[in-house]
């Protein structure tokens, strides 16, 4: 898989914007590498894609007809890392979110007590995140806040595959535990 990501991002550009994201649309490729003096911007280049498996499409209440959208992050090394970020912090809006990270490059990062701690990749292993839909139907988990950051020896490839609501589905409670 990493090798097919690598494969495209290391396309020529007109080739990579053949599947460029048009406005209003969510999938496609885009580029984010902006420098400004008020703010740390993205280093990163990103294709996304969003698919409802047939399997899927009578899924549970909590989803309603669940989307699974895939986001391929990769970032370039940078010279100045600390001028930029890979990938702005933020919250997923899914329910979950399973992470693959080169195991060899420290990248992730979530927040705790106000701090950015790095998530040490584990090789083989998947990071599964709590997104916004589970945050917001139960005050028991929280949907961690968390960013990418650059480095200047190696580029990093980051694949994030997020469980989506279908628009309509309202939130509500869940009741946890005995
Ligand atoms: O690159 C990473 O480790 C994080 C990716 C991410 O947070 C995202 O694509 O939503
Ligand atoms: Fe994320």
């Amino acid at each position: 898989m990493k090798a097919a990501v690598a494969a495209f991002f290391e396309l020529p550009l007109h080739e990579k914007n053949k599947y460029a994201r048009t406005a209003n649309e969510l999938q496609g490729y885009r580029q984010a590498y902006v420098v400004s003096n008020e703010k740390k911007l993205d280093w990163n280049d990103l294709l996304a894609l969003i698919k409802v498996p047939s399997s899927f499409r009578n899924m549970n209440e909590l989803h309603g007809i669940m989307e699974l959208g895939v986001r391929m992050n990769y970032c370039p090394t940078c010279s100045r890392p600390d001028l930029v970020l890979g990938i702005s912090p933020h919250s997923d809006a899914s329910s979950i979110t399973i992470l693959k990270q080169d195991y060899d490059k420290n990248g992730l990062q979530i927040k705790h007590n106000e701090a950015w701690v790095p998530v040490k990749p584990v090789p083989n292993a998947l990071v599964v995140n709590i997104g916004d839909a589970i945050k917001g139907s139960n005050g028991l988990y929280k949907s961690i806040e968390h960013r990418a950051v650059t480095n200047n020896k190696k580029s990093r490839i980051s694949v994030a595959t997020f469980a989506l609501l279908d628009d309509d589905v309202k939130l509500k409670r869940v009741e946890c535990g005995g």
